[in-house]
């Protein structure tokens, strides 16, 4: 009612004062009127049916309030009705919260509207409005058949327990139907001189690095990308914009060089250098792993790789990016790879820094990547590319954030940015992926989001075709005899052993070392980032055939020959599971993964892996007589390991 004003014709106007007060006088008597004759009609229509609840009510509400409401009626209008009103409003509030406990019991008056009568504080509105109120016609309510005001307001609520209904999943139809990817790498190789648009620099490339066929994903995304960019590099197909593209494949099906292969040749036909590409990765050992891929086949080629990771000073990662020339300054990267704390530096403390040619960003590890967004690195990245410096308003390729498309947006050029974005656990939460602002996504998966599993609560998983998985049930003192066991008997190795803390992986490093028998190392963030790099290449080497971690290296570190992943300490998340067993049995091979479990972890952790599409994981048990050789030393071991862990604690003390 008082959300709209009406202006009503009221004859010609009289200029002189004392007429429009009169006439004001006048309104507000028959507005003191109506008013009398609404608060007798209301009194009597609702005497009878909430007698009882309103002397009830009366006798709550504190007296002093009831007896000023009463006095000031006979001298101020206004006050009258507000108080009234306010009273109203009260015994409004109290019915309604009256109401909603009521309905707590009793399910059915959950579906019952309540009629309110017309209060007083619906003619204090009128008051208010003064001389639009006035004329009965216009300010009218509905009115019931005895002429009473009614109102048709429903109270809602209905606080009762309610059995909650299973919601079945609807996905968005880019994650519920994507283009399918085949799991098993061996038996769909393609020939690399199949798959159409590569050019012959780069087959030969493939071929001079052992590559003699293309895997699965590799096929399906390699002509998806080089298809995005068949109108160039500055329009997308049609002068649209391209789709971004999602890549959900498992660990080690070599999601690298589908992104890897044609944004180099993308870039191969660039005349001037600027950043087109942009890889963000969430670790520097990951960044390393991706920035040599695409070294190896940038070389021979203009085309610049930098890496700013933090290895280098701030100060030689500037150096690298560009260079000042003739007052101008010049990109010296085509290819930037990054991780994100790094990249946010360089774009708010390199001013020589430019984004504003990115075509391509790639997510790696998306899903971990999508976890870090706390970091604002996107919105960073976002803001970097479309920041338009003055001249560009009269440029023919000006780069505006995309919004809404209209004739008017349309009509510039525009350079697209187009999302890359892989990973082996692809999140398919809708709220997540709306973080990363997705255009028209396309996915490639090899998990059909409509496989059913065992429950619905949890999402499906992409795990390799050559994984063999087994638990180990144990005990927590027998956990590192059977890891002796497994490296000295059964000769499991090179095998990479994961705990779930730094300090976990430090003591069972300094056990195996103490008991004998096997070389070992430790992989951790307490170690700096070349001595990292020193232990991962001897492991790969086969100098050290038991590599202790954290989950440093539990995403994405391409290892060659890894045959045995130890679950040490059973991992708390599936993603973390995924992504640990996928070090071994990557790129189509065979490799075992052991979970030991404990027995109160069995029955939670058993479901959490089968859930999650786990082609079958078997129980692998280790008989107590095959370790009851090794537990006299072990036993002498325990005593030493307490000597040199106390040793440690006091060096760190001073
Ligand atoms: N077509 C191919 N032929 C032979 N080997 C390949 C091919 N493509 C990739 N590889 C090799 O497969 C291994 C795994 O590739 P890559 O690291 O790209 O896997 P990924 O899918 O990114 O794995 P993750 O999800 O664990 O990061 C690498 O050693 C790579 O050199």
């Amino acid at each position: 009612m008082a959300l709209f004003m009406i202006n009503r014709y009221l004859g010609e106007e009289e200029d002189s004062e004392s007429s429009r007060e009169s006439r004001s006088r006048a309104l507000l008597a028959k507005l003191q009127e109506q008013v009398k004759a609404r608060e007798r009609q209301s009194t009597s229509n609702t005497a009878d049916e909430d007698d009882e609840e309103q002397r009830k009510r009366k006798r709550e509400e504190p007296e002093t309030e009831g007896v000023q409401s009463e006095n000031e009626r006979k001298t101020d209008l206004t006050d009258e009705v507000a108080s009234s009103a306010k009273k109203k409003k009260k015994q409004k509030k109290s019915s309604t919260e009256n109401e909603s406990v009521n309905t707590g019991d009793k399910a059915s008056d959950n579906e019952k509207s309540v009629e309110i009568p017309e209060t007083s504080e619906s003619v204090l509105e009128e008051s208010k409005k003064t001389e639009e109120s006035v004329d009965p016609q216009i300010s009218q309510e509905p009115k019931a058949e005895d002429g009473s005001s009614q109102t048709t307001f429903h109270i809602l609520g209905g606080f009762e327990e309610k059995t909650v209904q299973k919601v079945k999943r609807v996905l968005p139809q880019w994650l519920a139907q994507p283009d399918v990817i085949q799991r098993d790498i061996k038996n769909n190789l393609i020939p690399i001189s199949e798959v159409p648009g590569i050019c012959l620099t780069l087959l030969k490339k493939l071929e001079a690095n052992g590559i003699q066929s293309f895997f699965p994903v590799q096929a399906e995304v390699i002509p998806a990308i080089l298809e995005s960019v068949s109108s160039g590099l500055l329009l997308g197909p049609g002068g649209y914009r391209p789709r971004d593209i999602c890549v959900s494949a498992p660990t080690g099906s070599g999601k690298t060089l589908a992104f890897v292969i044609p944004v180099v040749q993308v870039l191969s036909k660039r005349v001037v250098c600027e950043v087109r590409v942009l890889a963000v990765l969430p670790t520097k050992e990951l960044a390393q792993q991706v920035s040599k891929v695409f070294s190896t086949y940038t070389e021979g080629t203009s085309l610049k790789v930098v890496m700013i990771t933090g290895q280098k000073s701030f100060a030689a990662e500037q150096t690298a990016l560009s260079e000042i020339r003739g007052g101008v300054s010049h990109s010296l990267a085509d290819i930037v790879v990054a991780t994100p704390g790094r990249l946010v530096d360089h774009i708010n403390k390199n001013s020589n820094f430019s984004l504003q040619h990115l075509r391509f960003l790639i997510i790696d590890e998306a899903d971990r990547m999508i976890d870090g967004m706390h970091q604002s690195w996107l919105t960073q990245v976002t803001k970097a590319v479309y920041r338009n410096p003055g001249d560009t308003q009269t440029s023919v390729f000006r780069r505006i954030l995309p919004g809404p498309i209209t004739v008017a947006s349309l009509s510039p050029p525009q350079i697209p940015l187009q999302k890359l974005l892989f990973s082996a656990t692809l999140t398919q939460n809708p709220e997540k992926l709306q973080l990363l602002d997705l255009h028209q996504p396309r996915l490639f998966s090899s998990t059909h989001s409509g496989t059913e599993t065992s429950t619905q609560s949890q999402e499906a998983f992409n795990f390799p075709q050559g994984l063999a998985e087994y638990y180990v049930p144990c005990t927590l003192s027998k956990k590192p005899l059977i890891i002796l066991h497994f490296l000295l008997r059964l000769k499991f190795s090179p095998a990479l052993c994961f705990t779930n803390s730094r300090e976990a992986a430090h003591r069972l490093y300094l056990l195996v070392k103490l008991f004998g028998g096997v070389e070992v190392a430790e992989f951790s963030s307490k170690l700096n980032p070349s001595e990292r790099q020193k232990t991962l290449k001897d492991f790969e080497q086969g100098k050290i055939p038991l590599l202790i971690s954290t989950d440093a290296a539990a995403r994405g570190i391409d290892i060659n020959g890894v045959k045995c992943v130890i679950n040490y300490d059973a991992p708390q998340y599936i993603r973390t599971y995924i992504h640990r067993v996928g070090r071994t049995a990557r790129a189509g091979k065979a490799g075992s993964a052991f979970t030991f479990l404990l027995e109160v972890q069995e029955k939670c952790f058993l479901q959490m892996v089968r859930d999650a599409g786990s082609p079958g994981i078997q129980r692998h048990f280790v008989k107590p007589q095959a370790l009851r050789s090794m537990e006299t030393h072990y036993e002498q071991t325990l005593a030493e390991l307490g000597k040199v862990v106390k040793e440690e604690n006091a060096r760190k003390r001073f």
